[in-house]
């Protein structure tokens, strides 16, 4: 099942559709109708946030949902715990992806650990979102399915740029055995091309895609004169 679904995302795009909340697109009707716009564009597959979105935007979509569920006010969000990832599996996705990081947990429960409980109820594929070659390699020995490059800038071990940590993917897609999507401030179309020939497996793109507030300032600023 995984071999398969991963086979689907090879050399394609992951569309990242997340509002923020209070964002007037914080909807899951709406973001459901981004999903279904960017699977008609060609995306390989739809990333996704939150159970109600999952729900609402999977049926018909006919590409991979990467579900996550964001909460708590940690430092571990991204899917932070075994219960919110077999939420996100109940919702229908067919990647869950989990905060793929050494850090903490809030429900005390390693990586390993989250990854047996949920391979135990659900069966997904499972993504981790890590900031660093270290969680990567350790994520990798806690028995996920796809690793990817999520957190590289928003932990402190990888220094934040404007555009995608290219250095880290270059680090993770030489190293480690599983496939690496590349993930994180992807900007431009041949950015995208960049990380699949330094050996990504498959690019995600949210903000630059998906983001009509963030899409709108960046045209304001430049036209600054
Ligand atoms: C760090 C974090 O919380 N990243 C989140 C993960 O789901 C999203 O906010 C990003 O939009 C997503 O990773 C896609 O990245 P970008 O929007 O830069 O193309």
């Amino acid at each position: 099942m995984t071999g398969a679904v991963l086979d689907r995302l090879r050399g394609g795009l992951i569309v990242s559709c997340q509002a923020y909340p209070g964002e007037p697109m914080r909807d899951p009707a709406t973001m459901a109708r981004i999903a279904h716009a960017v699977a008609t564009g060609g995306a390989a597959a739809v990333r996704l946030q939150g159970p109600d979105d999952i729900r609402a935007a999977a049926p018909g979509l006919g590409v991979p949902v990467v579900g996550i569920w964001k909460d708590g006010d940690g430092d571990v969000v991204i899917t932070p715990t075994l219960r919110h990832a077999l939420a996100v599996a109940e919702a229908g996705a067919g990647i869950v992806a989990v905060d793929g990081t050494r850090r903490p947990r809030p429900d005390g429960r390693t990586l390993a650990a989250t990854v047996a409980g949920l391979r135990e109820r659900a069966d997904v594929t499972i993504m981790a979102d890590c900031g660093s070659i270290d969680d990567a390699l350790a994520a990798q020995d806690a028995g996920v399915d796809v690793l990817a490059t999520t957190l590289a800038g928003y932990t402190p071990e990888r220094a934040r740029g404007t555009g995608p940590d290219l250095e880290l993917l270059d680090a993770m897609a030489g190293r480690c055995t599983l496939p690496v999507v590349a993930e994180g401030r992807f900007h431009t179309p041949a950015q995208a091309r960049e990380a699949l020939a330094r050996g990504a497996w498959a690019v995600c793109v949210g903000t630059a895609i998906t983001h009509p507030e963030t899409i709108t300032r960046r045209f304001r600023a430049a036209m600054v004169p």
